[in-house]
């Protein structure tokens, strides 16, 4: 093993603060805030989430002291040990022993533990120790200790540690004061230089003395043992009940389709009509011709019927954010277990598939978690099979067109119908992962679920907002970059050339786009796809939406006003059902692509992973828009 340089302050630099490079790694178990105190020191706003494994990459930022000291601070994935097990804990180990090429060891360690749970953490800081580094003990979470009557002597354990001890509560930027009253002394002094580490990975046999050790600890220093956690234990006992625990659990998804379908639509309906207003307002200003037929039909209608369905979106993040940070997620993932462990998914994919709902790619960067080198991989290749963010548009703008806004007893048939595309999109990860193992391996495995389940904790409204501003902000370039770009493409391919002289057909029947839907045409036929929709499938590969976005613009161009409309008016119902097979299941979007090649470490997933879907997702096309068709719906 590589010893970590030593690195010494110059200390002919305290006088210019700035010029002191030093930097600062947080490191502890997973959940127990370091996320929450790196954004109280830097003002960064990293996610924060109540389950363990939200962070699984290495993160920088600024923190200043009291005394205006500035130094680096590197927020890491959480571990129980540095015997590292899986990919993101290996993060960690490899920063902290320098063994990430091209960077240098930290300086200093901030080991962060949740005060309620000192045993687990304390056995870590004993590891901590032989690294060489010096560390400085945060016991975060010292709200809900106190709320338990938990009593800690921090000077004394600081004392027997032989290592400062501050106490904080991260969410609220608490004992930040005491931190930099403890930390600015040490920089003022100049930080030790780096010993040898002497770390090695313990044999069980050190564990156990560590974790003797750490029993030691907790019997000298805490005054008083914390009375358990009695309300998680009786939300747990209704909510992990064999029997209820799933029926909860479906009730929660299903409330929570109905809610987005009805409190999302007056939004939605507000922002169609700014967009409609604002295409009349330019049209009016401008005269007829390319510029206006570039702006209105290719700019606003193509932006306009993305951004539609931003408050969606959002309502959709802030119920999975609600649970995420109840702490409610882990308990979903493990009634899932059963069931994904007899699709062949390990039960820590849970978190992983869960992410995917927003966007695959940090879906496949969180199966990081994942420590079995085959499950890891499983789980990759099916993330984007979940219903990503992406495929809401799609889906919205179909059920517009062709479900009735109806109710039937009592519920949505809108709702209803989005979460069977949901339910559509889990089902099919089951079953390709089950066809994956069966493929892969037949051996059996029964390795337990481990776990944390951590405390219920009143989510934060601070942890929310932040959540959907990220998702807004994510969805807003999105619309202001990759989409705005593709419609200017799809509305030159659209109006480009223009009709000759006494043509009858609509112009864009002339254009390059009608040539090279033509041409794809053929191949889409059997699926019951029109040139038009094979048209806008192309630049859907940049992003899905952008296939609603050129829909808008092709059929905008086309002289048809409301998509919606024009659509319901021109699809037969087996078309539209055939595109929702489609979008279920076909790759869409360049950017998993190579996420998916660069967390399964060769090209040959990503190809594995194109060429399956995209066969699935011609398959179900085609067998939904045959039977739909044989069913009269043609
Ligand atoms: N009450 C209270 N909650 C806290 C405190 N610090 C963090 N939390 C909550 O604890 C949960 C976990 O916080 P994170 O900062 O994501 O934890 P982490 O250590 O970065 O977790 P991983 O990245 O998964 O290793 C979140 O729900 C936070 O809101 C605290 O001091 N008091
Ligand atoms: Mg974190």
């Amino acid at each position: 093993m590589s010893s970590a340089p030593a690195i010494s302050q110059p200390a002919a630099n305290q006088t210019d603060p700035d010029a002191l490079r030093l930097e600062v790694a947080l490191v502890g178990a997973p959940n127990c805030g370091k996320t929450a105190l790196f954004n109280a020191m830097t003002g960064a706003t990293q996610k924060v989430g109540n389950y363990s494994g939200v962070t699984v990459e290495r993160k920088v930022g600024i923190a200043t002291t009291a005394a205006g000291r500035k130094f680096s601070v590197i927020d890491l994935p959480g571990t129980h040990s540095l015997r590292a097990r899986s990919p993101d804990e290996e993060v960690t180990r490899d920063v902290l022993l320098g063994q990430r090429p091209g960077e240098r060891v930290p300086d200093m360690i901030l080991a962060v533990a949740d005060a309620t749970n000192l045993r687990g953490a304390l056995r870590l800081v004993g590891e901590l120790k032989k690294v060489g580094l010096p560390i400085v003990l945060i016991l975060n979470m010292i709200d809900i200790a106190r709320h338990r009557g938990l009593q800690i002597d921090h000077e004394a354990l600081s004392d027997d540690l032989g290592i400062p001890v501050v106490t904080a509560t991260a969410v609220r930027r608490g004992g930040l004061d005491a931190l930099w009253e403890c930390v600015d002394p040490m920089l003022e002094a100049g930080v030790e230089p780096a010993r040898k580490s002497t770390w090695q990975a313990p044999s069980s046999h050190d564990l156990r003395v560590a974790m003797r050790e750490a029993e030691r600890l907790v019997n000298a220093h805490v005054i008083r043992p914390p009375e358990p956690d009695t309300v998680s234990a009786k939300i747990d006992r209704v909510v992990l009940n064999p029997v209820a625990g799933p029926l909860i659990l479906l009730a929660i998804l299903f409330t929570m389709f109905q809610a987005v379908f009805s409190w999302a639509t007056p939004f939605m309906d507000a922002i169609d009509a700014a967009f409609t207003e604002l295409g009349v307002l330019v049209s009016d200003v401008i005269p007829e011709g390319l510029i206006q037929s570039f702006l209105v039909d290719g700019v606003i209608a193509g932006i306009g019927s993305i951004i539609v369905f931003l408050p969606q979106i959002l309502f959709t993040f802030f119920f999975i954010l609600l649970l995420e940070d109840f702490g409610y997620m882990a308990r979903a993932a493990f009634l899932m277990d059963r069931i994904m462990g007899k699709a062949g998914l390990n039960g820590r994919a849970f978190i992983p598939l869960l992410s995917s709902f927003a966007c695959a790619i940090p879906g496949i960067m969180a199966a990081r978690v994942i420590d079995n080198k085959r499950d890891r991989l499983t789980t990759i290749l099916v993330a984007p099979l979940m219903t990503c963010s992406a495929r809401i548009p799609v889906y919205t703008l179909i059920i517009a067109a062709f479900v009735p806004n109806t109710k039937v007893a009592g519920l949505s048939l809108q709702g209803l119908v989005m979460f069977g595309l949901y339910g559509a999109g889990v089902l099919s990860v089951l079953v390709v992962a089950f066809v994956a193992r069966y493929l892969f391996s037949r051996e059996e495995r029964n390795a337990p679920l481990m776990l944390d389940l951590p405390d219920y904790k009143l989510p934060r409204a601070r942890n929310i907002l932040l959540g959907l501003y990220q998702r807004a902000k994510v969805f807003l370039r999105r619309a202001g970059t990759v989409i705005f770009w593709a419609m200017v493409i799809i509305w030159a391919l659209s109006t480009f050339p223009t009709a000759p002289e006494g043509a009858t057909d609509p112009a864009i029947n002339y254009s390059f786009a009608a040539m090279i839907g033509k041409f794809i045409a053929p191949v889409l036929a059997p699926l019951g796809f029109n040139w038009q929709i094979s048209v806008a499938l192309v630049p859907g590969m940049a992003a899905r939406e952008v296939a609603v976005a050129g829909l808008a613009t092709v059929y905008a161009v086309s002289g048809d006003g409301g998509l919606i409309n024009t659509i319901a008016g021109q699809w037969s119902l087996a078309t539209a059902l055939s595109l929702l097979a489609w979008y279920i299941f076909a790759p869409q979007c360049i950017s998993t692509l190579a996420v998916i090649r660069r967390e399964a470490g060769s090209a040959k997933w990503m190809w594995v992973a194109l060429i399956y879907m995209f066969a699935l997702a011609y398959l179900a096309s085609l067998l939904t828009y045959q039977i739909a068709v044989a069913l009269g719906a043609g």
